[in-house]
């Protein structure tokens, strides 16, 4: 499969490193707006840029004919118009706030235990995501992707960073240098507290994740996201 690299910092370096040993060519890596973005021997588009590019790297590749994934976070706002926009060229688009499998899977865990929790007034939950000092948005994507699964079922009507108010759920966003990436969710009561937790060790996971869902969406025509990939939920 020859792959166009959308980004070629951290995660496009790790992305180029597991393509290579899967067999796969990179044939394009972008890195700044000003790059030459010839897609003609593309078969896959992976973007992992920056949130104020993902929109045009993502579009660009729609308008090329070709298949894109993303993994930016922080242009969420503009999901929906991407979303029309793919549609309306008869394009393919997946994007995931996570591609590692131990997340999706966490997704899963944390889907359940929010359902199970809902009852239960006297916990007031919590997440806590921890982060490298390098990271430009907050909170990550995976905070947000795992928040939207706990309001859903519960009676928070939104998230925030700062001290929260009624039905207001925390995120607390910290940076580490070095962090991968750890997200953790706690139920608390003056009783007891009640704790799940991801803890990613390397980018590995994310870059696995990232080449198999470009494997996967290669030849498919429409929206996809990772849970199509992996089967699971
Ligand atoms: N969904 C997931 O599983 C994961 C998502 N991420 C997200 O991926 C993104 C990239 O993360 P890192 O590689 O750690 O960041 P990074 O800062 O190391 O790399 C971003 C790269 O994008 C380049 N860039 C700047 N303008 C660009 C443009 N117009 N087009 C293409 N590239 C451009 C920069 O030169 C830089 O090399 C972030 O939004 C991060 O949150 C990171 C890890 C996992
Ligand atoms: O910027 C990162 O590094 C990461 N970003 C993603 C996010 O915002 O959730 C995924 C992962 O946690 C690493």
């Amino acid at each position: 499969m020859k792959i166009a690299l959308l980004g070629y910092g951290r995660m496009g370096k790790s992305i180029e490193a597991i393509a290579i040993q899967r067999h796969h060519n990179i044939v394009l890596k972008i890195s700044d707006a000003n790059s030459n973005y010839d897609f003609s021997d593309a078969d896959v588009a992976i973007d992992f840029s920056i949130p104020s590019a993902a929109v045009t790297n993502i579009k660009k590749a729609i308008d090329a004919g070709i298949p894109v994934v993303s993994g930016t976070t922080g242009w969420l706002d503009q999901y929906s118009e991407v979303i029309e926009y793919c549609k309306k060229k008869d394009g393919t688009f997946l994007y995931a706030s996570n591609f590692s499998l131990g997340v999706n899977l966490f997704f899963e865990l944390n889907k359940k235990l929010s359902t199970l929790m809902s009852g239960f007034s006297e916990y007031t939950t919590e997440i806590e995501e921890i982060h490298h000092t390098q990271k430009l948005d907050a909170p990550s994507g995976t905070a947000i992707t795992l928040a939207e699964q706990i309001i859903e079922q519960s009676d928070y009507k939104n998230w925030t960073l700062d001290e929260p108010k009624d039905s207001e759920l925390l995120i607390e966003a910290k940076r580490i240098e070095g962090v991968p990436g750890t997200h953790e969710i706690t139920y608390n009561s003056e009783i007891d507290a009640i704790s799940i937790k991801h803890k990613a060790h390397s980018r590995q996971g994310f870059a696995m994740g990232a080449v198999i869902a470009a494997e996967w969406i290669k030849d498919k025509k429409g929206i996809f996201n990772m849970k199509d990939v992996l089967n699971i939920g």
